[in-house]
């Protein structure tokens, strides 16, 4: 499809690029961390329900640890998952960046909007999908969720060994600070050039279009699509679960 005729984002069908080929080490030892269980789930299948809970999305790409795809692709078809939402499973790469390029790669011309979503963010709520979802839509290149912070950070010298006192040597101010969470919201354009260009190293898709010299806008994020990085937000996690189950009458 060629510039001119790929749809414009505010018309555009929207896909969501789910990298879920890490390892989990901060979580500690067990399975790829997008595999493990919350409530008796697969945390993948909880992040793919969440995005395709948006009437917008009609296709999800998982990229899988690359020794899992076929363990995916049956999850996937294991599980119910709504009728109107398209799958695919691709194989993931070294780093977050490089699995969030291979899902790039896979998504047919059509899509002119991405989300770019973390299976370790598996609870995030269908407001915020859509919130995201609304401003790419409105005409912004990149789209952050963010929340503000409740600790003062601060920036230090890093030790050279891990637990040795580090100095302070600023704290930013913290009105001005957000922290960031998925889904982000993307021109597709905007996006794979960012992937194309951007070689620096970087911890969300976000700050490679930042890098391009283009301006990401922040929308509120939610405090339920917190990443489960460590062992104590499993148990977050599951208690969000059971709160959801007893507001939902079972
Ligand atoms: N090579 C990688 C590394 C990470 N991810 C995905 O990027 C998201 C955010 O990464 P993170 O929470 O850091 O997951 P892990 O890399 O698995 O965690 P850790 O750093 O503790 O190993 C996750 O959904 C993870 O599966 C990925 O697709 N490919
Ligand atoms: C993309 C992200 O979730 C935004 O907060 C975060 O930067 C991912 O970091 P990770 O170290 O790869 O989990």
């Amino acid at each position: 499809m060629s510039d001119e005729s790929r749809p414009t984002p505010a018309q555009s069908p929207v896909a969501a690029v789910i990298p879920a080929a890490g390892r989990g080490v901060r979580l500690g030892p067990g399975a790829p961390k997008a595999l493990r269980a919350l409530n008796g789930t697969p945390m993948l299948i909880h992040a793919v329900r969440a995005l395709a809970a948006s009437r917008h999305v009609s296709l999800v790409v998982v990229v899988a640890p690359p020794e899992g795809t076929a363990e995916v692709k049956s999850l996937l078809d294991a599980h119910a998952l709504p009728e109107r939402t398209d799958f695919l499973v691709v194989s993931g790469g070294e780093s977050r960046q490089e699995s969030v390029r291979l899902g790039l790669d896979a998504l047919p011309p059509e899509y002119g909007v991405v989300l770019v979503h973390d299976a370790a963010r598996p609870l995030v709520p269908v407001d915020t999908v859509d919130g995201v979802i609304e401003a790419v839509r409105d005409g912004a290149p990149a789209v952050v969720p963010a929340l503000p912070l409740a600790d003062t950070v601060k920036e230090v010298e890093p030790a050279a060994v891990a637990g040795d006192p580090e100095p302070v040597v600023a704290t930013p101010r913290r009105d001005r600070l957000r922290a960031v969470q998925t889904p982000q919201g993307f021109d597709r354009a905007t996006l794979v050039r960012a992937h194309e260009e951007v070689t620096d190293d970087v911890t969300d898709d976000a700050s490679m279009v930042e890098r391009l010299g283009l301006t990401v806008v922040a929308v509120p994020g939610h405090e339920e699509a917190f990443k489960v990085t460590r062992p104590l937000d499993l148990v977050l996690a599951e208690a969000v679960l059971a709160r959801r189950r007893l507001n939902d009458g079972f």
